[in-house]
């Protein structure tokens, strides 16, 4: 009797020592302390291989496997549970995204075997590379299977995303805290969100269709290019006074053809092998834009070379990277450019982008005011006539300023006009005198090169095509368009 009462005596009071523990441990924390000894002293009968993915390889290029693990660990669900996590506002309202942290462990499952990941940021030259630890004993059976389904997960998830476009800045070259170099990636990536597309864009629409057709044909034109022995790139010059839409013209590309879009800020450039490394570290499907070449050619305080800059546009160092390269120079005026610099072949395709004239002016009326027609059209087609003129960027913003009166918007205009842009439209039609040289057969007769179908002799269409000798018909309405107008000179 004695002995039971003992023994119920002694199971209750382990059992309420067993529970206030529980208690204890789980109210305080100090159960993740136990769990991590344990793992701890499991880990010391184990032994793991490790596998280091870092995020460059010996050519400092953007190492894919390492993209790929990077998409396929942060949508798991137990990176809530590394000790260090970030938060991000998602695009969806109340949607917050999860990203690991630097030097954080997120553990996964794969085929009844669990497996670690290290996030590694080394903190003197800031490279990251992931860790997968793996027990030996799984290496044989499950390695392979697993990095094959990263490979698809990471797969479905990027075509998933692929309608999200990005856009690249380089950072410095230099550290501002540590003053070391950087020897990692030097992009930094935002959500590229910009809405603009072809049809926002007050052009000609055939020119519209022009540039487009000329993208496309491009794209499908990798045969054609290997066959010829040429790196396959095309650039484009678009140049014009500014506000008259070439950066909106860059993004309208980057949406027509789903590119990303690197943007290369030469100030932040320290030197030629610097802007080769920044090439190198592109990835394919993207545009790579340089904004405000003249300026940067006129001012000699950079340590960037010219001729850095036209190794660049030649193609030597795109043929190191990713597969097709489409960059894109923006500048005001290329008239104090040397012509060996936009040389065909260089720039293949020259984009000129004037200041308003009145059909791009009813064009901004309907999209921005939506008027096709008004009483006060005549008035302001006259003061075109006698040569003013403004760009599409101050004619959109007094639009926009009086969007919900038209009558008032169009008073402001002719007002604008009539004050700032007296004289100025002189300007743009001497220029288009200019484009008035070329006679309106060239530019059917360019277009009709084997990568557009035309009937030509194919080696001379493969010449022209090539250098973009696209032409246009000299009706006024487009001859703003100038391709490739060095060669044509030459020609
Ligand atoms: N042709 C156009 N059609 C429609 N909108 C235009 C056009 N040109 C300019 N805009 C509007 O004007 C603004 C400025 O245009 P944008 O930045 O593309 O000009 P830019 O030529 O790149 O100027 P800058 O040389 O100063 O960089 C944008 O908001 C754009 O929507
Ligand atoms: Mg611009």
């Amino acid at each position: 009797m004695g002995v039971l009462r003992d023994t119920i005596l002694w199971l209750l009071v382990s059992g309420t020592v067993l529970f206030l523990a529980r208690i204890v441990l789980f109210k305080t924390g100090l159960i993740y302390l136990v769990k991590r000894w344990r793992r701890k002293i499991a880990d010391c009968f184990q032994v793991y291989q490790f596998y280091k993915i870092p995020a460059f390889n010996d050519n400092m290029q953007e190492n894919q496997l390492y993209r790929r693990v990077y998409a396929f660990l942060n949508p798991l669900s137990s990176i809530e549970n590394s000790d260090f996590t970030n938060l991000f506002a998602g695009k969806k309202p109340n949607e917050i995204i999860l990203r690991l942290d630097q030097n954080q462990v997120i553990t996964d499952e794969f085929l009844g075997a669990r497996v670690c990941w290290i996030n590694v940021e080394d903190d003197d030259d800031g490279s990251r590379s992931f860790v997968l630890k793996i027990r030996k004993a799984d290496k044989r059976r499950i390695l392979a299977p697993y990095l094959h389904h990263i490979h698809t997960v990471s797969e479905e998830l990027e075509q998933r995303r692929h309608t999200e476009l990005k856009l690249f800045v380089n950072v410095g070259s230099i550290d501002n805290e540590t003053r070391k170099t950087k020897k990692n990636g030097r992009w930094r990536s935002i959500p590229f969100t910009h809405p603009c597309t072809f049809d926002s864009i007050a052009m000609e629409t055939d020119l519209k269709e022009k540039v487009k057709s000329d993208l496309e044909s491009f794209l499908n034109g990798k045969q054609f290019y290997n066959r010829l022995g040429r790196v396959w790139k095309r650039s484009y010059l678009l140049y014009g006074p500014s506000g008259t839409g070439k950066s909106s013209f860059v993004a309208a590309m980057a949406n027509f053809l789903n590119y990303d879009v690197y943007d290369i800020d030469l100030s932040k450039v320290r030197d030629d092998s610097d802007l080769k490394m920044l090439l190198l570290q592109t990835t394919s499907r993207s545009l790579i834009v340089i904004e405000d070449l003249d300026r940067f050619l006129s001012t000699k305080s950079t340590a960037l070379s010219v001729s850095g800059i036209l190794n660049f546009t030649d193609g030597i160092l795109s043929s190191c990277a990713a597969d097709e390269r489409i960059m894109v120079f923006t500048m005001t005026s290329k008239e104090q450019i040397d012509p060996a610099v936009l040389r065909p072949g260089r720039v293949d395709v020259h984009i000129h982008f004037p200041l308003c004239d009145f059909t791009a002016f009813k064009a901004l009326a309907n999209s921005y005011l939506d008027l096709r027609e008004h009483k006060l059209f005549p008035e302001v087609e006259g003061i075109f006539q006698n040569g003013s003129s403004l760009s599409p960027a101050e004619i959109g913003e007094l639009m926009i300023a009086n969007r919900n009166s038209p009558s008032r918007a169009l008073k402001s205009v002719i007002k604008a006009l009539q004050t700032d842009g007296d004289r100025r439209g002189t300007l743009a039609i001497g220029r288009r005198v200019f484009h008035e040289r070329f006679p309106s057969e060239d530019f059917d007769g360019d277009m009709s090169g084997p990568l557009c179908g035309g009937g030509s002799s194919p080696a001379v269409k493969d010449f022209k095509k090539l250098y973009g000798l696209l032409r246009l018909k000299s009706n006024r309405k487009s001859q703003s368009f100038d391709y490739a107008r060095e060669l044509r000179n030459g020609s």
